[in-house]
């Protein structure tokens, strides 16, 4: 069974009427904007908050009526993917490279849902490369910087070797660590690095995991 449609889906039963909704990005969240699409479809009269380009195409492909931070000042729910999920449900994201958006809408967001498979929950984060945003003036002085805490890093790549630009007119830079012992430490420190302007480490931002299983199963995890 489809894992990521289990979780993706499962969260928008959180969903009621009225809601301004944080829609995540990536191939888990796509799930949740889709059965989301087919609610509204239905009905249901929600707004919606994208937090990439690709996810406000698809958004609107739904016909999921959208709102900007001009209209409204919270958000009452996300529903968002991950590609590291800790016991203490802090986050690795931007594998998809949109965690700066990603971090803006959770934040602003009363409950931020996270949604995954399974391979998804780790025992300890870092094993998952951290994406980091970092801005492209002075990019060789921010990466020598980064460097400094004990990882390899690279510059993350299309086909054709062209860095990939974010959203916002950034690189991505992913970060290989041995391991990543204090998170919190980490994320405070990185976003202290002129030219950082985000880092994909989410700590104590997730309100509940929503793991789908391959058998079928689905699991959710509270704070
Ligand atoms: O952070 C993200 C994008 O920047 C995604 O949520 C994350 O990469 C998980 O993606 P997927 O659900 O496709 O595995």
């Amino acid at each position: 069974m489809n894992a990521k449609k289990i979780a993706g889906e499962k969260a928008t039963e959180l969903i009621t009427e009225g809601m301004v909704v944080g829609l995540g990005t990536g191939s888990t969240a796509f799930w949740a904007v889709e059965k989301l699409g087919e609610l509204v479809k239905n009905g249901l009269n929600i707004k919606g908050i994208p937090t990439s380009k690709s996810t406000e195409k698809l958004a609107i492909e739904m016909n999921i009526p959208l709102i900007s931070f001009s209209d409204v000042n919270h958000i009452d729910i996300t529903i968002d993917g991950a590609d590291e999920i800790s016991p203490t449900l802090d986050l690795i994201k931007g594998g998809g490279g949109a965690l700066l958006r990603e971090k803006i809408v959770a934040f602003a967001s009363k409950k931020f849902v996270v949604v995954a498979d399974e391979s998804k929950y780790v025992n300890e984060l870092g094993s998952f490369p951290l994406p980091v945003e970092i801005t492209p003036f002075g990019f060789e002085a921010t990466i020598r910087e980064i460097q400094k805490f004990k990882c390899q890093t690279k510059i993350r790549k299309l086909e054709k070797n062209e860095p990939f630009i974010t959203d916002n007119g950034n690189y991505i830079l992913d970060c290989y660590f041995e391991s990543i012992e204090d998170s919190s430490f980490l994320n405070t420190q990185l976003n202290l690095i002129p030219g950082v302007v985000e880092n994909g480490l989410f700590v104590n931002m997730a309100d509940q995991v929503i793991i789908g299983y391959n058998d079928g199963d689905v699991k959710v995890l509270d704070k």
